[in-house]
């Protein structure tokens, strides 16, 4: 049977990319999911704004909900200091299996935790399981109904303190209408949006940065 677009993807990665450059391997992605085969990853332009923000939140420990094939992990990881980590969360087997290979390949399994599960399971476990205190960032680009629910569980668990800052993709394009509502419209969160386009399209699309001002 016919290769995955994830293989395809992770076959662009071994052909084009330096092992142990990180940078390499994101060239590597957006020029086959420009030119080759539009892919889900956040992308080139997206990615630029999630840059920025790793940079003015310099985070310690970073939750990223929805690895596909470790595009965005790789940008993350890539901006920590030593010490610094990103714990990322798949639930589809066939992703996260390629998500380690790419990972592995840009240098940064140090500094990534990738596990697989459904979030909603898996978030109450996080401090148990990993010691994490509270998380300085939260990526959010898996299924965008389980933007808000999970949101909320995180909230409860008390992962999100104040300070905690969330970046979610995709709020315009698929959309997540129920999320947006919720933190523009919290007194507990100071909301921007970014605006941007759908990964490498001309179509609308935006991250939505949200800061948790504490109860
Ligand atoms: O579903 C998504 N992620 C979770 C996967 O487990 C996702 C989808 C799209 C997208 C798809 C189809 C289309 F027509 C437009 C957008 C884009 C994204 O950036 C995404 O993150
Ligand atoms: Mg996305």
């Amino acid at each position: 049977t016919r290769t995955s677009r994830p293989q395809r993807i992770l076959k662009a990665v071994q052909r084009k990319a330096t092992v142990g450059d990180p940078q390499s391997v994101i060239t590597a992605i957006d020029h086959f999911c420009r030119h080759r085969e539009w892919a889900m990853n956040v992308g080139d332009e997206k990615g630029s704004i999630l840059d920025s923000v790793v940079n003015e939140v310099s985070p310690v420990t970073v939750l990223e909900l929805g690895t596909y094939c470790g595009y965005s992990t790789v940008r993350i990881a890539r901006l920590l200091p030593p010490g610094a980590c990103v714990i990322t969360l798949e639930f589809n087997p066939d992703y996260a299996a390629i998500a380690r290979q790419v990972i592995k390949w840009s240098g940064l399994e140090d500094k990534v935790q990738l596990v697989e599960g459904a979030s909603g399971d898996c978030i109450p476990w996080m401090k148990e399981h990993f010691g994490v205190q509270a998380f300085d960032l939260v990526f959010l680009d898996h299924w965008k109904e389980r933007y808000l629910p999970d949101t909320k569980l995180l909230e409860e668990c008390g992962l999100i303190q104040k300070g905690t800052v969330l970046l979610a993709d995709n709020v315009i394009c698929p959309g997540t209408p129920d999320y947006l509502e919720y933190v523009r419209n919290s007194p507990r969160y100071n909301s921007h949006y970014y605006r941007s386009h759908l990964e490498y399209t001309k179509a609308e699309d935006g991250l939505e940065k949200s800061v948790f001002l504490g109860y």
